[in-house]
């Protein structure tokens, strides 16, 4: 199930125009500053936005700018929760999730996704009586409960609070294997957390579209150039040392130990989230070190990016790492593409 569009919109004096093919499951996250267009290129591709061009829905055109076809919003097979939910107000919460599941919930487990959305308790509360999170959850379990092909979520946990979050996270996480989700949010948490891929937009145009590890790290990308820049590195959970609390992450054989505090399976597969600033570089191997997790890598990259920094990109085996250091450090240490270098990590996080 892969949605494909080329189209040109406008919202106010922002001209919108984007062409792009999502992956046939699994997060994309567009990400762009406040104002850019993220919220109206959704909206043109859920239909509730007028646009030109083409967007296509695996063999079904949705709409098809020669033919001048558009299908309904109500027709396309598509979950949605937008930026400010839209719940039907003269029905309940239990009403609105019941509104979609007779037209288009069919075999779906209406338990386990309000269990999942924990809004059992809000059932038979009138919508003008939730809160900003609460409607989130609701809007997110109404568009779960159509059985969608795609998900279109516009910073759908904005308003809800960490214990909910969490679940709701994972939640997407698990549709998400199945269906296509294009998600927009701000958060650097969640995009480390969800992202499959990213698409970055800027001034109404997408900017660029790849892995998420990829744009990560790309020196001149606006995610490497925020003050919290980070690199992910996958790897496969190990051995779990109860006394001290370290749980072994193997990333392509180099082991990292990560501070946790419940042990996760052995070969459970987890992404790490390492800052750039919690990188320094060494020419020597550090001995005695207090730092915990010390690899070899090779510098790929050098570049300043202001206020007396550099960015450093680095291979470690076929992943990479991002390293802020000054630029009397790089200057003395007379860092160069090509060298093989020794990275200490000062903190790796499970994401
Ligand atoms: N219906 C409209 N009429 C006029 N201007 C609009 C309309 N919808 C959006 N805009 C303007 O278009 C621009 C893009 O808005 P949009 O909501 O798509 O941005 P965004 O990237 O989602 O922003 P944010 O991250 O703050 O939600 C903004 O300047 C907004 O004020």
């Amino acid at each position: 199930m892969s949605l494909e569009f080329a189209i040109k919109g406008r919202a106010g004096t922002l001209s919108v125009e984007a062409s792009g093919k999502l992956p046939d499951n699994g997060v994309t996250v567009l990400f762009g500053p406040s104002g850019t267009g993220k919220s109206t290129l959704l909206r043109m591709l859920a239909g509730l936005h007028a646009c030109e061009g083409m967007i296509r829905f695996d063999d079904e055109a949705w709409q098809d700018e020669p033919a001048k076809t558009v299908l309904p919003v109500w027709q396309r097979p598509l979950g949605m929760l937008l930026q400010h939910p839209t719940l039907f107000h003269h029905l309940s919460v239990r009403g609105n999730i019941q509104y979609v599941q007779k037209r288009r919930g069919k075999g779906v487990n209406l338990e386990a996704i309000i269990e999942e959305t924990r809004i059992g308790h809000l059932l038979d509360r009138a919508v003008h009586k939730l809160s900003g999170g609460e409607a989130q959850r609701v809007a997110l379990a109404r568009a779960l409960v159509g059985n969608p092909e795609l998900l279109l979520l516009d910073e759908p946990l904005s308003a809800v609070d960490l214990p909910h979050r969490e679940s709701l996270l994972a939640m997407i996480q698990r549709v998400a294997q199945k269906v296509p989700v294009l998600y927009v949010t701000h958060s650097l948490d969640e995009l480390l957390l969800l992202a499959d891929q990213v698409w970055l937009m800027d001034q109404g145009r997408l900017t660029a579209q790849g892995p998420v590890t990829t744009a990560l790290v790309s020196l001149t990308g606006p995610l490497a150039q925020r003050s919290d820049a980070s690199s992910m590195l996958s790897g496969v959970c190990g051995s779990f040392d109860e006394a001290d609390h370290l749980q072994t992450v193997l990333v392509d054989g180099a082991a990292f130990m990560v501070p946790l505090a419940q042990a996760k399976p052995e070969g459970a597969l987890v992404r790490l989230r390492i800052a750039a600033r919690d990188v320094s570089l060494c020419r020597v191997q550090p001995m005695q070190s207090s730092i915990l997790n010390i690899h070899p890598v090779t510098v790929q990259e050098v570049t300043p990016t202001g206020a007396g920094q550099h960015l450093v990109k680095l291979a470690l085996h076929s992943q990479t790492l991002l390293a802020r250091l000054s630029s009397r450090s790089v200057r003395e240490l007379n860092i160069m593409v090509g060298e093989s270098l020794f990275a200490q990590v000062k903190a790796a996080a499970l994401v």
